[in-house]
């Protein structure tokens, strides 16, 4: 089955955009809206973005919305467990896409370099007063992991589900890197989700999450409303 009618029998907003470029921009109106949104309601806006390859082309487009940057708080829904100077920190990638936004905004990080749990620790602190996040925006794995929450992952289970008590926990990649994630009881109590992707593996490796265990296809737990799913072709 398509993504268009599995999308459509699970109740899930699909926005179908042309090619990459065009969702980018799609999708930085549709948060700065939201952010707006939260921003007139209650005086401040929390987001929490993805971090790998794909959201650059968003990100900067966001960074060009007229957004009052000063009363949103950023942060990441997960972190590879590196300094922002290295060039795999999530960090580091949204600083370099974002430069006017994050010089303006609250920032959040996710890595303080004492250690993975420690580090997180410090993040349920900071974050426990955010909740619920006005918007979150999340990636997808082509082996079906959301933010750092990975196929066969230790407490999978407690750590996607939304009544979770771990807000912000250690984890580690199919490579053994150590990261730092975001959970469920964060990413899917939102008021706004958002999981973007493009390319046919990625439409053909959510389609499989439709009908996929979470424990195979972490991101099956989040394929529920109000989730919206934005997907471009690749090229
Ligand atoms: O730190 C990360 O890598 C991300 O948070 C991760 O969960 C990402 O969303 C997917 O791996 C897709 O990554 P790409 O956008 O690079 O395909």
């Amino acid at each position: 089955m398509s993504l268009q009618t599995l999308a459509a029998e699970r109740g899930l907003q699909l926005t179908v955009a042309s090619n990459p470029q065009s969702m980018a921009w799609t999708l930085s109106r549709h948060i700065a809206d939201a952010l707006a949104d939260a921003i007139g309601q209650r005086g401040i806006a929390r987001l929490a973005v993805s971090g790998g390859r794909s959201p650059e082309a968003f990100l900067r487009c966001l960074d060009e919305q007229p957004v009052d940057w000063a009363q949103v708080a950023i942060t990441l829904v997960d972190e590879r467990w590196v300094p922002e100077s290295d060039a795999a920190s999530n960090a580091g990638m949204l600083r370099r896409c974002m430069p006017s936004a994050l010089a303006k905004a609250t920032w959040l990080p996710l890595f303080r370099g004492a250690s993975p749990s420690l580090d997180a620790s410090l993040v349920e602190q900071a974050i426990a007063p955010w909740l619920p996040l006005d918007v979150v925006v999340l990636g997808m794995g082509n082996d079906g992991h959301c933010a750092s929450l990975f196929p066969g992952q230790d407490n999978l289970e407690k750590l996607l589900s939304t009544g979770g008590k771990v807000l912000c926990a250690p984890s580690q990649a199919p490579d053994l890197s150590p990261r730092i994630t975001l959970t469920g009881a964060v990413l899917r109590t939102a008021r706004l989700q958002l999981l973007a992707i493009s390319g046919e593996d990625k439409n053909a490796t959510l389609c499989r999450a439709f009908s996929a265990p979470t424990e195979q296809m972490p991101v099956a737990a989040f394929l529920t409303p109000p989730l919206q799913v934005f997907y471009s072709s690749d090229y």
